[in-house]
């Protein structure tokens, strides 16, 4: 299978790795600085899962330079997403499909007005990864899951191969015909779960020893639940339970990948998150004061 990877940071670099040892023909389509880095220190993963060194690695840094390929997975920051508009635009129209493993929800309205419905499979990851000063992947969580699937039936094709490939690779997949519910829920967790670990500066672990914090994160749950019911999703009557729940099952020193973001001082995906949120409500006349409080709070630390 041809895959091209928008994005070989943490989390395109970790996958786009995984799939290339399980045999998929994988070119990295990356910018100027990370394609030099890259060739000088090598491709590396250092993960909990075992680690891996590509010795081939296919870079490109123009799409037109890539013949075909099957899926492209995008997994670049929300705020980045324009910038590889075009460059997607010619592997559509080359016959690739689209895999987006971004968090947040408003990349797929924009990717499907650009190139369509048909091309935009749902896609998500769980998992921790980082790049450490030489460019390398630092994977430290159990989890390093793809939940994928079809949005259109005349997808079903190319996610049968992807899953076929994605089982044999050194991750876990969840192939499932019910993925706009899974998006929803990844994105109301991590709405929830980023926007306090980032508002209070906390790992969760010190978050749930206090209850009336361990409350902000719950109602932010809440609030994301009744906004996924405007647009016709039930996540479920526990849900917010299972979030708490989730809470008391992560590490004392887990965190979202926004905090960590905060902590080294790079820009905050705010506006994929929180404000797309608040964006989303106000297209169906819900009101989120929780959210907006924490993107009130977020927000001036956005591009730090
Ligand atoms: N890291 C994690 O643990 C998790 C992250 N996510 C989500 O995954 C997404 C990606 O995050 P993450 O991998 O951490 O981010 P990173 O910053 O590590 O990687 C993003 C990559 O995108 C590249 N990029 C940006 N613009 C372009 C472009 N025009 N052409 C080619 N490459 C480009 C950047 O390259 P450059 O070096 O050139 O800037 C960078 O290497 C985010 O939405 C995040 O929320 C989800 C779950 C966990
Ligand atoms: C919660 C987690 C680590 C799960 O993948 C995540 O998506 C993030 O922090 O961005």
């Amino acid at each position: 299978m041809n895959i091209t990877v928008i994005g070989a940071g943490a989390v395109g670099g970790y996958f786009g790795a995984r799939l290339q040892e399980a045999g998929a023909k994988v070119t990295f389509l990356v910018r100027e600085k990370r394609k030099k880095q890259i060739e000088e220190n090598g491709f590396k993963v250092m993960s909990v899962k075992g680690d891996t060194i590509l010795h081939h690695v296919s870079l490109e840094s123009d799409a037109s330079n890539i013949s075909s390929s099957d899926l492209v997975i995008v997994a670049v920051k929300g705020y980045h997403l324009d910038g590889v508009l075009l460059q997607l635009e010619q592997l559509v129209s080359k016959g690739a499909k689209i895999l987006p493993l971004l968090n947040g929800m408003e990349h797929y309205e924009i990717l499907q007005q650009k190139f369509g419905r048909s091309a935009v499979v749902g896609g998500l990851c769980f998992i921790i990864t980082t790049l450490d000063e030489n460019g390398y992947i630092i994977h430290t969580s159990n989890q390093h899951d793809i939940v994928f699937g079809p949005l259109e039936k005349e997808q079903k094709e190319v996610c049968d191969k992807a899953n076929t490939l994605m089982e044999k690779a050194n991750m876990n997949v969840t192939y499932t015909e019910d993925i706009l519910k899974q998006i929803w829920n990844k994105y109301a967790f991590i709405t929830a779960y980023s926007g306090v670990t980032t508002a209070t500066r906390l790992e969760i672990g010190a978050i749930r020893e206090v209850p009336e914090t361990l409350a902000l994160y719950r109602e932010t749950a809440e609030e994301m639940q009744k906004l996924a019911a405007a647009y016709g999703i039930d996540l479920g009557s526990k849900f917010s339970e299972d979030t708490v729940e989730k809470a008391f099952h992560l590490p004392e020193n887990a965190t979202s990948s926004m905090h960590q973001d905060f902590r080294k001082g790079l820009p905050l995906e705010v506006e994929s998150l929180q404000g797309g949120a608040l964006r989303l409500a106000k297209e169906k006349g819900v009101d989120l004061p929780v959210v907006r409080t924490l993107y009130r709070l977020i927000k001036p630390y956005e591009k730090q």
